[in-house]
Order: structure tokens, then C-alpha cells, then sequence
């Protein structure tokens, strides 16, 4: 299945946020099911970046949030002010659902409990909530095929820019991907990071009944589009794709951690 590039529209109109969420973030019953061996893969890379390795500062910039919050589960903790974006009306709002403690908002328990075991104390898992509410401050309208993202608002360049499986679904080509790289890249400070999670060799993928575009992507594109954006790769992980093959037919997920360079 193949689809035509899903425009800005499409998203406004058909995406459904608890659709999405029930297909790919509701931790099964049982352990080790492929959707969660996903998402469990994605959780430790933010660890690994943000815990580990000490990617930290003063603000973080999430570009496409969707309707999700996983992605600041591990740098919550490493940032004072994270700000969650997204282009969808209804994205913002199930973000901002979760923040108030809504009664119908997502439950996230599962994956606050995996993370807090990664950290080592897997019952601190209410409180990793409070801290990730307390951190995130804002939650804005971007649009990455904008020079500035934030358009109409002009934010100071942060820390930290990351970005979940969000261009391949918001770019139409590989031009307008390479210039996405560069519009969200001019909102990290130089010296500081940018955090990509990207999914590779796909054309689409499932919300519900609804099928959204992805931009086919392989790893050397990828690299070459962050490098010319100007930032050096740090290092970089490729994991199999374990969505069902109806959800999407990307083949890998990849993520990178890649830093600014400061002109001389
Ligand atoms: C899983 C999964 N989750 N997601 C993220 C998701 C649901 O697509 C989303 O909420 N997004 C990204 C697109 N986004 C945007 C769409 C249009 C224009 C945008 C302009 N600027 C910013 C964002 C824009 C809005 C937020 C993608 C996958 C996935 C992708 C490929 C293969 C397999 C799975």
C-alpha cells in the first residue's frame, strides 16, 4: 500500500489521536510484544541520551509531540523548561489533557513505570509524572516546513531540539525533508544537540482506519541531511521495525544524537 502525501489538512481533519494511541503506545498485557519491544526501544535511547550519556541545559524544544508525552520521560530530569509542539490542533490538546490530570487523557503508567526502571526504581513512577508535567511549560503550534518553526512566535534557540517519527510523516520530499532538517535546526543553539527518532523504508502508516504518507528514508539520507543542516553525528542506532505490517511498512527506526557546530 502506498499512499499520496498527506497534507497538512489531512492531519487537521482525519487524524485521531486516541486511535493512534490505543494502536501503537498501549502496552500489551502480556511483556514483549512487538509493539511494545518498539516503544521500549525508543524509551532507552532517551535514556541512554539524556541519563547516560548527560545531554542537558536549560530549555528543550520538541518538534511534532503528536499526542504523546513518552519522548520526555527521560529528559525531564536533564532540562528546566521542556516545550512541546505540534501542528495539529487535537495533538496539543491530548498533550494538554495528560498536563491537567484529565480523567479521559492517556494513560502513560506503563511507560513511566518501564523508564523509572531504567533509572532504578521502578515504584518512583508518580512522581517521574509530576516532574514531567512540572518541566513541560508550554505547548505550541509549529510547523516544520516554516523557516521558523514557531512562526508567529520567536523563541530563544535551546539546548536541545528532538523530534519523534515526525518529518517523514510532515515532509513530501526529500527537499522539503533536507529543509525541514534545516528549519528545526535553527532553533539549537550552536554546541547544542539535536535528538532525531526516524522511521526508514516506509511509505506509510496507520491512525485508526485512516492511512498517512511517509517519506521513503534510508540511514545515509538521513545522516546527510543533519550533516548539511550543519551538525556532527554523535552516534546513531538502527533497530527493526516491529509494528504489524498492517500499521505501517517502514522497515527500521533509527535514532541520533547529533550536536551543533559552533562556527568559527
Ligand atoms: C508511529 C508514528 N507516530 N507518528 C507521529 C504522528 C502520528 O505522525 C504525528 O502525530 N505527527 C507527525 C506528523 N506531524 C505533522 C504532519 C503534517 C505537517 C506537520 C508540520 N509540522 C510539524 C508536524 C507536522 C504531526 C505530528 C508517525 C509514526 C510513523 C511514521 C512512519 C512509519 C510508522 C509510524
Amino acid at each position: 500500500m502506498e499512499g499520496d502525501f498527506t497534507g497538512k489538512d489531512v492531519y487537521g481533519k482525519h487524524f485521531s489521536p486516541k486511535d493512534y494511541l490505543k494502536m501503537y503506545y498501549s502496552f500489551s498485557k502480556e511483556d514483549g510484544s512487538q509493539e511494545d519491544a518498539l516503544l521500549n526501544f525508543y524509551l532507552q535511547k532517551f535514556h541512554k541520551t539524556f541519563t547516560v550519556d548527560g545531554v542537558k541545559g536549560d530549555t528543550l524544544i520538541d518538534i511534532g509531540s503528536g499526542p504523546t508525552i513518552y519522548q520526555f520521560l527521560s529528559s525531564c530530569g536533564s532540562f528546566r523548561e521542556i516545550i512541546a509542539t505540534d501542528y495539529t490542533d487535537q495533538n496539543r490538546e491530548e498533550i494538554k489533557r495528560w498536563l491537567k490530570k484529565d480523567p479521559d487523557a492517556f494513560d502513560w503508567s506503563q511507560a513511566l513505570k518501564y523508564v523509572c526502571e531504567l533509572e532504578g526504581d521502578r515504584e518512583k513512577w508518580v512522581e517521574k509524572g509530576e516532574k514531567v508535567r512540572s518541566t513541560i511549560r508550554r505547548v505550541l503550534k509549529c510547523d516544520v516546513t516554516q523557516v521558523n518553526p514557531l512562526a508567529p512566535l520567536v523563541v530563544a534557540q535551546a539546548s536541545c531540539v528532538t523530534s519523534a517519527l515526525c518529518l517523514e510523516a510532515a515532509c513530501k520530499d526529500l527537499t522539503a525533508y533536507h529543509a525541514a532538517l534545516r528549519n528545526i535546526g535553527s532553533l539549537v543553539k550552536p554546541g547544542g544537540h539535536l535528538v532525531l527518532l526516524v522511521a526508514l523504508g516506509g511509505n506509510f502508516y496507520m491512525a485508526g482506519e485512516q492511512m498517512f504518507f511517509c517519506l521513503y528514508l534510508e540511514k545515509e539520507t538521513v545522516d546527510s541531511a543533519v550533516t548539511e543542516a550543519g551538525f556532527d553525528i554523535l552516534w546513531s542506532e538502527e533497530a527493526k521495525n516491529s509494528y504489524s505490517p498492517t500499521y505501517s511498512d517502514c522497515k527500521n527506526v533509527y535514532f541520533l544524537v547529533a550536536q551543533k557546530r559552533i562556527k568559527v
